[in-house]
């Protein structure tokens, strides 16, 4: 066969895309007041951390979606493999949006923590769109799924861009943070979930029990400079969660694992999100060793991984 007769096949119509995609942590959370909307104004610092998701995506005839355990500790009991999976919602969003049929069948891979506060649905569902447009050939632009994302989750365009980054509005506008070291962290995974709608009105509550007015959400510049420098130190110290106390509230353990790991060593630390998930700032690999020994040591935790961050967003690791 010469080289012209191969050129004459006509476009690659992969059979399989893989994506792979980062859970979040939010180095800050700033929740400002509830809007009619039903959502909190926020502003967030989104870092993505190197615990990953994979979304297999493979032509099919209709939506077929099936949910499987990355590692051995990985939990997937919870994950609907349904029309309820956000993954789901986002390829039947895609093809309306791009005028194809929803052929697919979807793989989802999961090790992110389920209702963990490491916004691993959305990072799915930023995944699914990234994984059936390379399929289906759509070719949105960036910015085009980006609008896609926002209205499947707050939490999924930060999915999507990945890095170190600011969310306002109720967290799907995202700017890019200039941040000049990697961080890197021992995060605490407990059998719990929790419900995050619950935990922000977990949060309003306590607000309103101590007459307290919801604040103009903002960021703490201390945290910018901390960021920009090399100081860890700095950064441990300006890690901020509005949403923490609350969810100490609803599952005091949290807080006796906060007071754990900075005994042990670390340098700050944080509930994820909603929680339960809490992660640990480290400065060293000893630390990092002292830290995890002692928080599974506490027969508290699901698992004790660890991670670094930044890393990128959702993107294509594998074409069949
Ligand atoms: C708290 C955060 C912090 O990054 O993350 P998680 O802990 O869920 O990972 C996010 O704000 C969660 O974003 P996400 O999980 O995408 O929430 P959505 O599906 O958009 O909203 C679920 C529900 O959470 C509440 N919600 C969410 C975002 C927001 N700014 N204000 C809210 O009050 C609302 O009750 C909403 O109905
Ligand atoms: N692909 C998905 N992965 C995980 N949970 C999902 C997914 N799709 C829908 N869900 C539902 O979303 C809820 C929140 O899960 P998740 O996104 O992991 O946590 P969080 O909102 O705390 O970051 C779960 O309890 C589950 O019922």
């Amino acid at each position: 066969m010469t080289a012209v007769e191969e050129w004459d096949e006509g476009p690659f119509q992969p059979e399989a895309i893989t994506v792979r995609v980062p859970a979040k942590i939010n180095l800050s959370l700033s929740v400002g007041p509830l809007r009619p909307d039903g959502y909190h104004e926020l502003v967030t610092v989104f870092h993505a951390v190197s615990l990953y998701d994979e979304v297999v995506a493979r032509s099919a005839r209709g939506i077929a979606l099936s949910v499987e355990p990355l590692r051995r500790d990985s939990d997937v009991d919870a994950v609907p493999a349904d029309e309820r999976n956000l993954a789901w919602q986002a390829a039947t969003l895609l093809a309306e949006r791009c005028g194809v049929e929803p052929n697919v069948r979807l793989t989802i891979r999961k090790d992110i923590p389920v209702a963990g506060g490491m916004a691993g649905g959305s990072a799915d569902a930023a995944a699914t769109l990234v994984a059936c447009d390379a399929l289906w050939g759509t070719g949105l632009r960036r910015d085009e799924l980006h609008d896609l994302a926002a209205q499947l989750g707050s939490d999924v365009p930060f999915a999507l861009h990945g890095g170190t980054a600011i969310g306002t509005g109720r967290g799907e506008h995202i700017s890019p943070v200039l941040a000049s070291t990697g961080l890197e962290w021992v995060i605490a995974v407990l059998d719990a979930g929790l419900s995050t709608p619950k935990i922000f009105e977990a949060c309003d509550a306590r607000r309103r029990r101590s007459g307290e007015q919801a604040p103009a959400p903002g960021v703490h510049p201390d945290l910018m400079a901390a960021l920009r420098s090399r100081d860890i130190g700095a950064i441990g110290a300006a890690l901020y969660n509005d949403l923490q106390p609350a969810a100490v509230e609803v599952l005091p353990q949290i807080g006796e694992l906060l007071a754990l790991g900075v005994a042990a060593g670390a340098c700050g630390s944080l509930v994820s999100g909603s929680g339960p998930t809490t992660v640990f700032l480290v400065d060293s690999p000893l630390a990092a060793a002292n830290v995890e020994a002692e928080l599974r040591a506490s027969g508290r935790c699901r698992a004790v991984r660890r991670a670094r961050g930044p890393v990128p967003g959702a993107n294509v690791v594998n074409v069949r």
